[in-house]
């Protein structure tokens, strides 16, 4: 499998990231990068071969745009008449609009990877056209199956899949900033406290995963009756943390 990328940004290097973790070979992955000084850069760092023209990326079986989405037509544009093969866009992009684009040996889907896929822990929504063929749809899920867990997902359904997983770390990386805030206020120096808070998250995380529970019966499991747990969710409560959480994911998902 070879993979063409599009812009080598923050989600872009993320994922070049998880696949050479996942033991892709350096030089089955090329990326074509509009800033020179970046596309060095990425190139070095890697170990990748850089693309010199749109034409060189039908090396690559599948394709992975990873440009702001206001970039997004402009590369549709070079690529509608030079590529001819899987393209999968982070990028947004109308499914059926630009499948009627393409000649008949290319196909357009879509993904939402999350931070996470360096790692190969990811979580990343696809969505592909009605009539993609299964062949294809398994090449792509396979890929990104690399980086984590993947979720195939109509396209009205992507955007609040992209944002529960996509968008959500940054408001965890939030919660551990204050957390750490909180903690250095009360006595606890900095590098301590990030280590407990993110050992604390991935504990909390694998016991719910492991048992099963519904998070309501875990958070009870902590709350000792008379206890100072209960004292901190009743002030959660109070400030609006629940409301804050579902307005943020509300707000990212508009
Ligand atoms: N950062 C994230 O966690 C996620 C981002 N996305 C989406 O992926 C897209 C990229 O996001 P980021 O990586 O965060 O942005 P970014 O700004 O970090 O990276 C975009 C890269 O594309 C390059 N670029 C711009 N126009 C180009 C062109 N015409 N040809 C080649 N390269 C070009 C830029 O130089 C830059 O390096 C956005 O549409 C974003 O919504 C999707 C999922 C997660
Ligand atoms: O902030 C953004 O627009 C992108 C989409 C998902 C995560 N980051």
């Amino acid at each position: 499998m070879k993979v063409g990328f599009v812009g080598a940004g923050r989600i872009g290097q993320a994922l070049i990231q998880g696949l050479l973790t996942a033991g892709m070979n350096n030089n089955d992955i090329m990326v074509l990068q509009s800033q020179h000084a970046t596309a060095q850069k990425v190139a070095e760092k890697y170990q990748l071969q850089l693309a010199d023209s749109y034409s060189d990326l039908n090396f690559s079986d599948v394709l992975i745009i990873a440009v702001p989405a206001k970039a997004l037509a402009d590369v549709m544009d070079h690529l509608k008449t030079s590529y001819h093969g899987i393209i999968v866009s982070t990028s947004g992009g109308d499914l059926k609009q630009i499948n009627a684009q393409l000649p008949v040996d290319a196909t357009f889907a879509k993904a939402v990877p999350n931070t996470p896929v360096k790692l190969d822990s990811g979580i990343t929504a696809v969505s592909f056209i009605e009539t993609e063929s299964q062949a294809n749809q398994d090449l792509v899920t396979d890929l990104f199956k690399k980086l984590g867990q993947v979720y195939v997902v109509p396209e009205n359904l992507l955007g609040i899949y992209g944002t529960i997983a996509g968008c959500t770390p940054a408001f965890i990386d939030i919660l551990m900033e204050a957390l750490s805030d909180a903690a250095v206020m009360n006595g606890i120096n900095r590098a301590q406290s990030y280590q407990i808070i993110t050992q604390m998250l991935l504990g909390t995380a694998q016991l719910a995963q492991a048992s099963g529970k519904h998070p309501g019966e875990l958070k009870d499991e902590v709350t000792t009756p008379g206890g100072s747990t209960i004292r901190g969710v009743a002030k959660l409560e109070e400030t609006g943390f629940r409301n804050a959480l579902i307005q943020a994911v509300k707000a990212a998902n508009e």
